[in-house]
């Protein structure tokens, strides 16, 4: 794993000269009427990692709850499919959008339906741009694995252990027997960079690369710090960032912020919408 210096050291320098076009623009279609908090975390963390321009696209209840809470955030809003959830009907204005989009993240918060599954494999056969799929998203992808092939370039995937067993068919428990061989298996078999998440971490490219995270912290335990990470690497992904490099440095990143969370907050009362303000904090330490 990259140390905290390193994964700092990644982010794209900020000349004195330089204005938001330079950071990235990053495109996010989160949320759904039940998880409105899941589509505001990973915006706010996108936002603290330093992409340039975010979007936030989904349906009104959703955007309604991230624009009481974030000014800085751009607003695309999406067709309801009655249910809460962004309508399959939205593939078409999104992949418009995603054209002058650096990156795209989608699933968090997303929920289960058809609708979910038709977006997803729209977004990631049509979409230009490199992309990351999380929570509901990977949900949209099991069973149909050869959509990942589809993608214009490999994604990330950023599954914990329930969502990796989804996806490849297999239990809990022969997963976490074995985390490391299994996610270089899925990335080198289905072309894509796995972040399998759990009280270690392991990121697996495509190519053999493997970085492992031992960070225990039960602090993170909780609902919301995965839509913190998601939104952490791809905001890395919007500036440019190698994709398995991206993913490592915000494994590393999240963990460090995690456990300076931890110190501030304990383990018992930190929050995952904390993480974001606590990174600032971390990369001033390194000089940015
Ligand atoms: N504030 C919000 O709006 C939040 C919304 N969320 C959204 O809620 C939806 C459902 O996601 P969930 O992850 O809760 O549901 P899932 O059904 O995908 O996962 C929950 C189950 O997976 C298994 N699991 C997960 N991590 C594990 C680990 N490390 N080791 C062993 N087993 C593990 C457990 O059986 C657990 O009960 C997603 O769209 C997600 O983005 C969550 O992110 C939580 C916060
Ligand atoms: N005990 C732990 N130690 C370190 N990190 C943890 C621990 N438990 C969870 N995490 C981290 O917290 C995040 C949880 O992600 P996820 O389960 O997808 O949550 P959610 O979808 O609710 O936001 C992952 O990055 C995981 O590695």
């Amino acid at each position: 794993m990259l140390t905290v210096g390193e994964a700092a050291a990644l982010l794209p320098a900020r000349n004195p000269g330089a204005h938001k076009g330079n950071f990235g623009r990053l495109l996010i279609v989160a949320g759904s009427a039940g998880y409105t908090g899941a589509a505001a975390l990973c915006t706010l963390a996108a936002l603290r990692m330093g992409a340039g321009i975010v979007t936030l696209a989904s349906v009104l209840p959703v955007l309604a709850a991230a624009q009481a809470k974030l000014y800085e955030p751009t607003f695309l809003t999406l067709p309801d499919n009655g249910a809460g959830q962004i309508a399959a009907r939205a593939v078409e204005p999104l992949l418009e959008r995603a054209r002058s989009a650096s990156a795209l993240l989608m699933g968090c918060g997303l929920g289960l339906s058809s609708d979910g599954k038709a977006l997803t494999a729209g977004l990631l056969r049509g979409a230009p741009c490199p992309l990351l799929i999380d929570a509901d998203g990977l949900n949209a992808v099991a069973g149909r694995l050869w959509l990942l092939r589809e993608a214009k370039q490999p994604p990330v995937l950023t599954p914990h252990m329930g969502e990796m067993a989804r996806l490849t068919g297999l239990d809990v428990e022969t997963i976490q027997a074995d985390p490391r061989g299994c996610a270089a298996a899925f990335a080198r078999e289905h072309r894509c960079i796995v972040v399998l998440k759990d009280a270690d971490t392991v990121v697996a490219a495509p190519d053999g690369r493997i970085f492992l995270y031992e960070g225990r912290n039960a602090g993170m335990a909780r609902g919301g710090s995965g839509d913190v990470l998601a939104g952490f690497a791809a905001s890395l992904l919007a500036q440019g960032l190698e994709p398995a490099e991206a993913a490592a440095a915000a494994v590393r990143l999240h963990g460090a912020a995690g456990m300076r969370c931890a110190l501030r907050s304990s383990k018992v009362a930190m929050l995952p919408h904390e993480l974001p303000e606590a990174l600032g904090g971390l990369l001033l330490e390194r000089g940015l």
